[in-house]
């Protein structure tokens, strides 16, 4: 079996007194899809931060792609996180004055590819979600299911291992919902990616290939329900 190319091992996160997470204990191999379920503040953004590598754990250690994090210092961490890791969050925070197009191309222009070959690639993923008829919109003109797969398309933009998603659809409504995660999952998919996605969705976690709750502060793999 192939590596993880994340895993946690034995991770905490404390704030104080206060232990949001304790003995966490996960790996995603490459390809794999994961949910995580919780209700509000069990520390689901909390554990998306630290595998991406943007909040420290109180105790235990991230591996990605098989190497300890701990050990490395700050620039170190952010040319991981910038070669390895996709993010995706509730709100798009996508730049109103450029276009969708210019949108997914930003992170790879700063990441040195050139302007053509970086606008040809957001142009492909722009199409792989369904917005190939959408690429010179502006996010105001963009519906917010639109905006969020424009967001999606970005996160892929620099070809990462890992996708990490925060709610990608706690602000759309059940049916637009349902077309923005099939076309991440998808896309997740059909681009070879491992992903950890929190959800409230039990309906939408259950299509990915396993779904985690943080009950009483642990990890707690749940047996999913027959589709
Ligand atoms: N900087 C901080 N200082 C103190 N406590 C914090 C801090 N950040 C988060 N917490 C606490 O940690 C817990 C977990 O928060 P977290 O945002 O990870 O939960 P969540 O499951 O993502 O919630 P939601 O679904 O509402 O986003 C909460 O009780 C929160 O109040």
């Amino acid at each position: 079996m192939s590596e993880p190319v994340l895993r946690l091992e034995n991770v905490a996160r404390r704030y104080g007194d206060l232990v949001v997470v304790e003995e966490i204990n996960f790996s995603l191999r490459p390809g794999e899809t994961a949910a995580l379920l919780g209700p509000s503040g069990s520390g689901k953004s909390s554990l998306l931060h630290i595998a991406g590598l943007l909040e420290a754990a109180s105790a235990g250690e991230v591996h990605i792609m098989g190497r300890a994090t701990s050990p490395l210092n700050d620039a170190e961490r952010t040319r991981i996180r910038r070669a390895t890791l996709g993010f995706v969050y509730q709100f798009h925070h996508l730049l109103p004055e450029f276009s969708a197009l210019g949108n997914v191309a930003l992170p790879q222009l700063i990441a040195g590819v050139k302007k053509k070959e970086a606008e040809a690639e957001a142009v492909r993923l722009l199409k792989l979600m369904g917005l190939g008829e959408r690429v010179h919109h502006q996010p105001g003109q963009l519906s917010g299911g639109e905006q969020q797969r424009t967001a999606i398309a970005r996160a892929l933009a620099n070809k990462p291992k890992i996708m990490l998603a925060d709610e990608p659809t706690g602000n759309l409504d059940p049916k637009t919902s349902d077309v923005v995660f099939d076309a991440l999952l998808n896309l997740v998919r059909g681009e070879g990616l491992a992903a950890l996605t929190a959800t409230h969705d039990q309906r939408l976690a259950n299509r990915m290939d396993r779904v985690y709750v943080i009950r009483d502060q642990r990890l707690v793999e749940l047996k999913k329900e027959p589709a």
